[in-house]
């Protein structure tokens, strides 16, 4: 980990080396300090080119460094800061050389620096409001101060990032090159020696602001606190930014640094890095068989073919289209194969049109290719098979079973199923070892998630290279176990449940959301699932018997084989009132399709007369309590998922909720957030529920979590330890 030096005529070039990224550790910037300080007062060297080993400017400082800071005493010591300060004030032009990444910290230092290279290819952001921080090394003043207020508003809030073509056109950077930026820079230090470098100090620049910036900075703070509910760092960065606007740079960079710190230490800051790392550590798969992420070679797809065009199919072949992947895109009937090439196409020329708008028209890779068609033959040349027709395990039998005679041998054969039997579904086939579950969540093409669910025989070349497939596809695999829902549907059902009880129990869907809102969640449970559509649940429940004519006679309303059960969204539908498709679920709509959720006094009235009808009493409930009576079984079933070797580890299931549920990142996931408030009192909670509630079984609590308070609950990272290989079945 250093800063090395070395000299090309006149030009020192000093290149960050600290793989795998080049973060900037302490040791490095003290390093890079040293470095600068010597470059900076040899006479022999007339400019400065900075730039980082193997073709990445720099991740940000080393964020792994940050668990382990005292911010009262180490930021004293030494910090990014000076070292920007040093290259900024250098009486020599300091070039950096952007290439791969310059992130966070890394794009600090090269705004320090008096001119920016980029190769085309590279990306820049100042991505900290992710970590729940802020830019802390300066970035906050210099960069409105480059491109101005409106511009970096957007990108110190969201943490974009950008590539080259645009970061040259916001001015972020000096220009883009095709070849060497190391090259160029040099070539450009040796041009601007001796020219004054005033005027390329950021930290001298006036800032630019528009008449109304006050209003621009309270609107921005109101727009962030709906689409980033409860979080801290969007808003503390506004202040930051204000701070810009307000004070000479000097005073503003103080300021940044009190607000930097007030996030540093701050919960949401740590659960924020903790959903970082752990989604690195899910990539980093293993079996029982020993077989791993290392180990296995994953194989490329060059022609995947999507099997149903409803919504996830339309969603899947978009998304490996625009991974440039040809697809062939099957359906049953003419009419479904029209419908769905138009979503798709429609689909893609807006995902085109982004693309555009996002890259400046700058020559980009096209998507690739979809070919439409009913003819089952053509998928014989695929690499890769994704069935996405509705849940019917006969119906994906069938489908399965003609894909073994028609593929090509080797060809993988993928079911996105989101909860059926990945073996029963691969025992029909000739080559079980060959197929997965690949459970995309909607609208496929933008959802982050990818549920990996590894059959019994599923080999480590499928799982390798449907993790691979995922990373292409810009997803987040995590690869889990074979049960009934896998692990977020299985978290979610006793979460919907007690939702839902609490509606038979006097409450309405507008408390019960706010509840969950408030908490975090972009979606309560209930406008969640008007829009995911209340009919799945419900034809899978008349499926397994629970509701309509399978049910046996004489059944009771509110129970089901001993245990507690809501006719409520089984009436919903019966009504027809199937969520924002139908215009109507728990919420109305302006139309069929509407997303505008509003309170509809239709089933305000069916409610106060169900209650009515069954004699069931009110009971009051506060809103911490419907809180912990909707988490802590979600968070409960999470440990079972563990005992059960289902998933491998909490961070697993944390990643899942984190992208595909809605789940708030500052929160860092259930299984983090049951970590952050205490396992004994997680588990008091459910002891209490479970035993006023004998009859909800999802209550009762896990014996996972049992044995960690026992234990004198460890910390999160240390269960996985405690799973054992008995049970682990990943
Ligand atoms: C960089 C990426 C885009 C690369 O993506 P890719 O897909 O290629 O690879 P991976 O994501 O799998 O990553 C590979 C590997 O690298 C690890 N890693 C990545 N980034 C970092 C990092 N910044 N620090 C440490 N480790 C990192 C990653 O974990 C993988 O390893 P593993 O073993 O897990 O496989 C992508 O990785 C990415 O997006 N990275 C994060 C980029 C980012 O968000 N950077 C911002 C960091 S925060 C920051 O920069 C703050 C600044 O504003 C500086 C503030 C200074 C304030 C002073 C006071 C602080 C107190 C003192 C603290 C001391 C530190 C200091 O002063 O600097």
């Amino acid at each position: 980990m250093a800063a090395l030096k070395h000299i090309v005529g006149s030009v020192a070039v000093i290149t960050i080396r600290n793989p795998p990224v080049n973060a900037l550790s302490p040791q490095v910037q003290v390093s890079l300090m040293e470095v600068l300080k010597d470059v900076t007062l040899d006479p022999s060297v007339k400019a400065i080119v900075l730039c980082g080993e193997n073709g990445k400017f720099s991740g940000g400082a080393d964020i792994r460094t940050f668990s382990k800071t005292d911010p009262k005493t180490d930021i004293k010591r030494m910090s990014l800061d000076d070292v920007n300060s040093v290259a900024e004030r250098s009486r020599k032009p300091v070039v950096a050389a952007v290439e791969g990444v310059a992130l966070g910290g890394g794009l600090e230092l090269a705004l320090a620096c008096h001119y920016r290279i980029a190769h085309v290819k590279a990306r820049v952001g100042l991505t900290e409001v992710l970590l729940g921080l802020l830019p802390g090394a300066g970035g906050t003043q210099r960069l409105p101060r480059l491109i101005g207020v409106p511009a970096a508003l957007d990108m110190i809030t969201t943490g974009k990032i950008v590539p080259a073509p645009v970061a040259v056109k916001l001015g972020i950077v000096d220009s883009v090159t095709e070849g060497s930026a190391v090259e160029e820079a040099i070539h450009l230090a040796q041009k601007v020696v001796g020219q004054p470098l005033e005027s390329r100090r950021i930290c001298s620049k006036p800032i630019q602001c528009p008449p109304n910036v006050d209003s621009l900075l309270n609107d921005a703070k109101v727009k962030l606190k709906k689409q980033f509910r409860g979080a801290e760092s969007h808003q503390v960065c506004v202040e930051a930014i204000r701070a810009a606007v307000q004070l000479p740079f000097a005073e503003g960079i103080v300021k940044e640094r009190e607000l930097f710190l007030s996030l540093f230490n701050s919960d949401q800051a740590k659960a924020c890095q903790y959903a970082f790392f752990a989604e690195r550590s899910v990539a980093k798969w293993t079996t029982p068989s020993g077989a791993n992420w290392k180990s296995a070679s994953p194989q490329t797809i060059r022609t995947a073919a999507v099997i149903g065009l409803g919504t996830m199919g339309q969603g899947i072949a978009v998304s490996l289209a625009k991974a440039q992947i040809q697809v062939i895109a099957v359906e049953q009937d003419e009419q479904q194969l029209e419908k769905g090439s138009k979503a798709v196409t429609a689909i893609l020329e807006r995902e085109t049109l982004k693309k555009q708008q996002f890259e400046l028209a700058h020559k980009s890779d096209s998507f690739g290719s979809v070919t439409f068609t009913l003819d089952f033959n053509a998928l014989k040349n695929a690499d890769l098979v994704i069935e996405a027709v509705y849940e019917n395990m006969a119906l994906k039998k069938e489908i399965f079973q003609r894909l073994s005679s028609i593929c090509k041998p080797g060809a993988f054969l993928c079911t996105n199923t989101s909860g059926l039997d990945i073996d029963e579904i691969a025992s029909v086939t000739d080559r079980p070892h060959l197929v997965i579950g690949t459970h995309f969540f909607s609208p496929a093409h933008l959802m982050k998630l990818l549920e990996v669910v590894r059959g019994y025989h599923s080999s480590s070349t499928i799982i390798s290279t449907v993790m691979n497939l995922s990373k292409v596809l810009n997803k987040v695999g995590v690869v889990v176990d074979n049960c009934p829902l896998f692990v977020g549907n299985r978290l979610l059902l006793p979460y919907i449940n007690q939702a839902v009880f609490l509606l038979e129990d006097g409450r309405t869907p507008e408390e019960v959301d706010q509840v969950l809102e408030e908490f975090g969640y972009a979606m309560g449970p209930f406008r969640m699932s008007d829009l995911a559509g209340l009919d799945i649940g419900w034809r899978s429940r008349m499926e397994f018997g629970l509701t309509g004519p399978k049910l046996l006679p004489g059944a009771p309303v509110r129970q089901r084989e001993g245990k507690r059960y809501s006719p409520l969204p089984d009436i919903l539908c019966e009504e027809g009132r199937f969520g924002q498709k139908s215009g109507k679920g728990w919420y109305q709509y302006e139309t069929v399709g509407g997303r505008n959720a509003a309170r509809d006094p239709w089933v305000h009235n069916f409610l106060h007369e169900y209650r009515r009808a069954h004699a069931i009493k009110q009971k009051n409930v506060s809103q911490g309590e419907i809180l912990e009576w909707c988490l802590y079984p979600l968070i409960n079933e999470g440990f079972k998922v563990l005992e059960d070797g289902i998933a491998s580890g909490p961070e697993d299931i944390d990643v899942i909720y984190n992208n595909g549920y809605g789940w708030p990142r500052h929160k860092g996931g259930p299984m983090f957030y049951a970590s952050m408030i205490g396992l004994p009192r997680v588990l008091v909670k459910l002891e209490e529920f479970y035993k006023n509630n004998p009859d909800i079984p999802s209550l009762k609590p896990s014996n996972l979590l049992k044995a960690l308070v026992k234990q004198g609950s460890p910390p999160l990272k240390e269960w996985r330890s405690q799973l054992g290989y008995p049970n682990s079945r990943l």
